[in-house]
Order: C-alpha cells, then sequence, then structure tokens
C-alpha cells in the first residue's frame, strides 16, 4: 500500500502547489515526510513540534481540502515530530511531484537536457498489455527493438492522446539497453529538440548540438507533429534524420495523426517518414482495459475484485492515462475512507470525474450479470432451451441489452442466434410484465443498477 499512499501523497502535493506560492511551498512541504495513511488519515511527518503547530493552524485547512478533492468524505490529517535522526536522514523527502504539464508526460518537455536520456522504467514491453488495438504497433516495435536500423527505419506510431505511444519508445530504449549495452539512445519531444536548437543557435553550440543528436544508435522524438509550421527546426531534423538514416541508426518517431496529416510539414520531411514503416494504435477494447487495470493494480500490489476493474473499465474508454488514474482514484478514494473496495465505492470515486450515463455496457457483460442473477450458464442462456426457467433470463437479458447499449435488434439477433423479430417479441414482453410482475420487476431494476455501477451493497462508503 506505500505506493498507494505515495500516489496520494503526489496528488496532495500538486493541489498544494497550486495554491500557495512557490517560496511557501518549498519552505514547508517540500522537507515535508509522508508516513502513509493510517485508518483513513493521511500522516504527515514534520521537522519539529514548531512545524507541527504552523501546519495545524496553517495548512490543515488546505491539507483537507486536497484530500477531499481526492474524494475523501470525511478528510483526516495528523502530523508527527520526526526524530531528529529520521529527520536528517530522511531529507530531502520524496521528491515534490514535477509541476503539471499540459500533457502530463513522464519527461516534460522543459527537462535538463541529461533528463531527457530517462526511460521511464515502467514503460517496458513486459508492462505492456497487447491488444487487437495495438498489436500491429507492438509487433513492430519489438521487430526494431530486435533488429534496429534494420527491420523499418524510420517507425512512425500515431495516435490519440495517452494510448501508449510513449510506453512503445520507451520498451525499445529498455529493450536494447539491455540487449545491447553501449548503445546510445537518445528520448526527445519535438518541443524539447526545438528548444533545444533555439538555445543552440543563441549560444552558439550548433556542432555541440550536432553532435549529440547525431550521434546516437536510437533517436526516439516524441508528438512530432509539433514540428508543423517550425521551418527552422524541421530544416535541422532533416540533416539529423539524413545522418542517422545513413548510418543504419534506428529512428522511431511518434504523433498524434500520420505524416500525410501534418500540415505545412515539408514534402522532404514527410517522404522519409513514410519510407519505414507506420502503424497506429487505437483506444484498447473493453477486455484490453480490464487487463491493463489488473496488471496496474499487481505492479502495485493492490489487491482489488475483478468487478471492481470491470466497473472501472466500462466508464473509462478512450484514454489509457486516464484510465489508470481513475484506478488510482478508487484507490486513494478506498484508503482515505477506509472503506473495502467494492462497485458501489469504486462508482461513488468516480461519480465526480464520470457522469453516470458516460457507463458503457457491453452485450457480454449484460449475459454475465444475467446468468448470475439466474444462477445459470451464460452459455445456456444463448441456447435453443425452450423452457421457462430459460427463456425468462434470455428475454431479460435481451430487454436489457437494448436498453443499455447502443446495440440494433439484429445485433443483438446475432449475439443469441436468432432473428430480429425475435428479440423483439422478447423486450415487448418484458416491457409488459415491468411494472405488473413484482419478480421480473426486482430483477430488472436490481440488474439495471448492478450494470450501471449504481447497486448499494453493504460495503457502501
Ligand atoms: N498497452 C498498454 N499496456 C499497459 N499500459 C499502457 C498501455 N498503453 C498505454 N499504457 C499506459 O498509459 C499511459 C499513457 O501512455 P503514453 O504516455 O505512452 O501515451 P501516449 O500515446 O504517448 O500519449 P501522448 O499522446 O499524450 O503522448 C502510460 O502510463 C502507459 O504506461
Amino acid at each position: 500500500m506505500r505506493l498507494i499512499s505515495q500516489e496520494i501523497w503526489a496528488d496532495v502535493l500538486g493541489y498544494v502547489r497550486k495554491n500557495i506560492s512557490e517560496v511557501e511551498y518549498h519552505t514547508w512541504f517540500a522537507p515535508v515526510k509522508n508516513l502513509g495513511v493510517q485508518e483513513g488519515s493521511l500522516v504527515l511527518g514534520v521537522r519539529n513540534s514548531f512545524a507541527q503547530e504552523w501546519f495545524r493552524k496553517h495548512y490543515l485547512e488546505l491539507l483537507e481540502d486536497a484530500l477531499r478533492s481526492l474524494g475523501a468524505q470525511n478528510p483526516q490529517v495528523s502530523f508527527q515530530v520526526l526524530p531528529a535522526a529520521q529527520d536528517a536522514l530522511l531529507l530531502p523527502s520524496d521528491p515534490p511531484p514535477p509541476p503539471p504539464t499540459p500533457a502530463g508526460r513522464a519527461v516534460p518537455a522543459s527537462a535538463p537536457v541529461e533528463n531527457r536520456k530517462v526511460l521511464n522504467p515502467k514503460y517496458t514491453f513486459e508492462n505492456f498489455v497487447v491488444g487487437p488495438n495495438n498489436n500491429l504497433a507492438h509487433a513492430a516495435a519489438l521487430a526494431v527493438a530486435e533488429s534496429p536500423g534494420k527491420a523499418y527505419n524510420p517507425l512512425f506510431i500515431y495516435g490519440d492522446v495517452g494510448l501508449g505511444k510513449t510506453h512503445l519508445m520507451h520498451a525499445v530504449g529498455h529493450y536494447m539497453t539491455e540487449r545491447f549495452p553501449g548503445k546510445r539512445i537518445e528520448y526527445v519531444s519535438t518541443e524539447s529538440f526545438t528548444n533545444d536548437l533555439i538555445n543552440a543557435i543563441r549560444e552558439d553550440r550548433m556542432t555541440q548540438f550536432r553532435n549529440r543528436y547525431r550521434s546516437v544508435d536510437l533517436l526516439l522524438v516524441d508528438d512530432i507533429q509539433f514540428l508543423a509550421g517550425k521551418e527552422r527546426t524541421q530544416e535541422e531534423f532533416f540533416h539529423t534524420f539524413n545522418a542517422l538514416y545513413e548510418n543504419h541508426k534506428q529512428i522511431i518517431l511518434s504523433s498524434d495523426r500520420p505524416p500525410k496529416d501534418i500540415q505545412t510539414l515539408e514534402g522532404r520531411l514527410r517522404s522519409r517518414f513514410e519510407w519505414g514503416l507506420i502503424t497506429d494504435i487505437q483506444s484498447p477494447e473493453y477486455e484490453t482495459r480490464v487487463a491493463i487495470l489488473k496488471m496496474n493494480a499487481e505492479h502495485n500490489r493492490i489487491d482489488i475484485p475483478q468487478e471492481v476493474l470491470e466497473l472501472i473499465a466500462r466508464q473509462v474508454t478512450t484514454n489509457i492515462r486516464e484510465l489508470e488514474g481513475a484506478l488510482m482514484r478508487v484507490v486513494a478514494f478506498s484508503s482515505l475512507n477506509n472503506v473495502p473496495f467494492s462497485r458501489a465505492v469504486a462508482a461513488k470515486a468516480l461519480s465526480n470525474v464520470f457522469t453516470p450515463q458516460e457507463v458503457k455496457v457491453e452485450m457480454m457483460d449484460v449475459l454475465k450479470q444475467v446468468a448470475a442473477h439466474y444462477n445459470m450458464p451464460p452459455d445456456v442462456i444463448r441456447g435453443s432451451g425452450r423452457v421457462r426457467e430459460v427463456v425468462l433470463p434470455r428475454q431479460v437479458a435481451q430487454y436489457l441489452i437494448r436498453e443499455l447499449t447502443d446495440h440494433s435488434l439484429p445485433e443483438i439477433g446475432q449475439f443469441f442466434g436468432r432473428d430480429h423479430s425475435t428479440v423483439m417479441h422478447a423486450i415487448n414482453k418484458v416491457t409488459e410484465q415491468v411494472g405488473r410482475e413484482p419478480e421480473i420487476t426486482a430483477a430488472v431494476e436490481t440488474l439495471r443498477r448492478k450494470m450501471q455501477g449504481l447497486e448499494d451493497d453493504e460495503n457502501e462508503a
């Protein structure tokens, strides 16, 4: 759980930093030691009793507000004076989080030069969940990692925000570092490349700049779409590209769109970007989202029930960064309110961020829930049985699928191996019975709430 409290603390510091001056922040908050969440209370270690008093007087409310923003219903913060030796040992305390960057990336665009080489340790191939949305990009990245400069050069990966482009690029970097230890790797965002170029020109350091980017074995450039409209940077990048390419050095580029859609990109660069392989990453489907959450939970040693992960995966559908954020929110909520994980707790934790209408339900989920409710295998419900015990759950499932998903009658029919008129009949039948037959009414109501993650259960926070 240590990792969870670090996440919480990082979020709290982020909140605090936005609300006080930098000087105040560095004076008071930078030396604080996060001692974890104990029974719902965030425990902070401070240097001496004067600091403890100061915090109680001046920052308690701010800290409580920060915890409230993370979902704590009755936020609690306590302070402990650290023993002098521990204080000395612990300082500087947990590094404060970097100021938020627009894309929330691991290596801020304005990071000092030496930071740029840092590859995020989490972004490895082992930690990358492969699904139908990203399997081509994954296979291409792996091929490039195995034969850099030979398989596809450049490798151009494009896709929407937060779908794993940077993760895959870093994975190639990690792989190469392990496999070919002496190789030089440079990871840079297009923004950093541009800033670096501007500084090099201003400070008359062009030779140094060129050496640096032209002497690497693997160049990873993120968000290459930002080259658009920057003529001088395009010019310089063109020469960097050529130098590396001619020496069979690997280049990997990421972008939010394919080269042909990057406006005001010089033709000669565009055509070079198209020399190798262009591959895209799409939004993950439900199963992949659940797998990503599962891997994240395991990675952070969080023991969280599958059904809670499923609820989160249904709510956040397009961006993996947000998906991970939602998981952390649920974890923070349950730890700060000292309640065990449950679907109701998760729904509550996410209710401020995602409106219930956004809940996405899949046909298979409905079938599974109905099957569990009637204590019957899903395949039997989808099968050909005609006895009432099977027909009723089948009709209820079809009714709920129609209500909770966007699927058409023919699609639902196909899912059940029946034609659309049979589905229509089933839906009409249940519609007539709801409100009249208590048993069916209750079943539909319970299942509907469950599917929307709104059911009240005994764990409710
Ligand atoms: N297939 C995956 N398996 C596991 N984690 C993933 C996967 N894809 C993305 N992630 C995680 O999602 C988060 C966002 O990924 P990443 O930063 O690579 O996205 P991006 O496409 O580069 O976004 P941007 O366009 O903002 O640069 C990261 O924490 C990453 O580890």
